[in-house]
């Protein structure tokens, strides 16, 4: 049972739709971290550091959770801009038409790119002699753009679309 909690505050929380509250999908999160990507930048082995590998991987899925569920306020937002447009759908209960009324292709691209390029900035080794190695990140770029286009952004329009099938409820 994967229990991260998330806190937002009580303003925060009174602009959702009351069952937003029932949404959750950490134990989908939880799944596709430490099957699927993690063993895209570890390796096989023991290294004997537990206590910060714990701490890492409890940061990681911490922001993960967040990131993912902030969808419930993208999804209210979304809502009210297009109200009777989204009010058929959701009374039809038709899952599918939601996630095309949700979907942006063309924000999704700019997002890869743009996690794409933050990796290669922020991920950069610095050194006092040779400030920025443009050839080794801490983590491989691809990686972390295939993690958005993947996991994220999926998860993310999924939150959407449990939130929206519940907004009228
Ligand atoms: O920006 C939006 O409209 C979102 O719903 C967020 C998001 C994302 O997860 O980044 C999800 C779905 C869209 O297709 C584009 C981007």
């Amino acid at each position: 049972m994967v229990t991260i909690n998330l806190k937002f505050d009580k303003s925060a929380a009174q602009v959702l739709h009351p069952t937003g509250a029932s949404i959750n999908i950490n134990k989908d999160i939880w799944d596709f971290y430490t099957k699927q990507l993690l063993p895209l930048f570890t390796t096989a082995g023991d290294d004997g550091n537990y206590a910060n590998t714990a701490q890492c991987d409890l940061q990681c899925l911490q922001a993960l959770s967040r990131r993912i569920h902030y969808g419930k306020f993208v999804a209210e937002v979304k809502f009210r801009d297009s109200p009777e447009e989204y009010s058929t759908a959701i009374h039809a209960q038709d899952g599918d038409t939601l996630m095309k009324l949700l979907t942006f292709k063309n924000v999704e691209e700019m997002v890869k790119r743009r996690v794409e390029k933050k990796a290669m900035v922020f991920g950069q080794e610095v050194t006092l002699n040779n400030v920025g190695d443009n050839e080794t990140y801490k983590i491989d770029p691809s990686i972390v753009s295939r993690l958005y286009d993947e996991w994220v952004m999926p998860l993310t329009k999924l939150v959407q679309v449990e939130y929206l099938l519940r907004r009228l409820d």
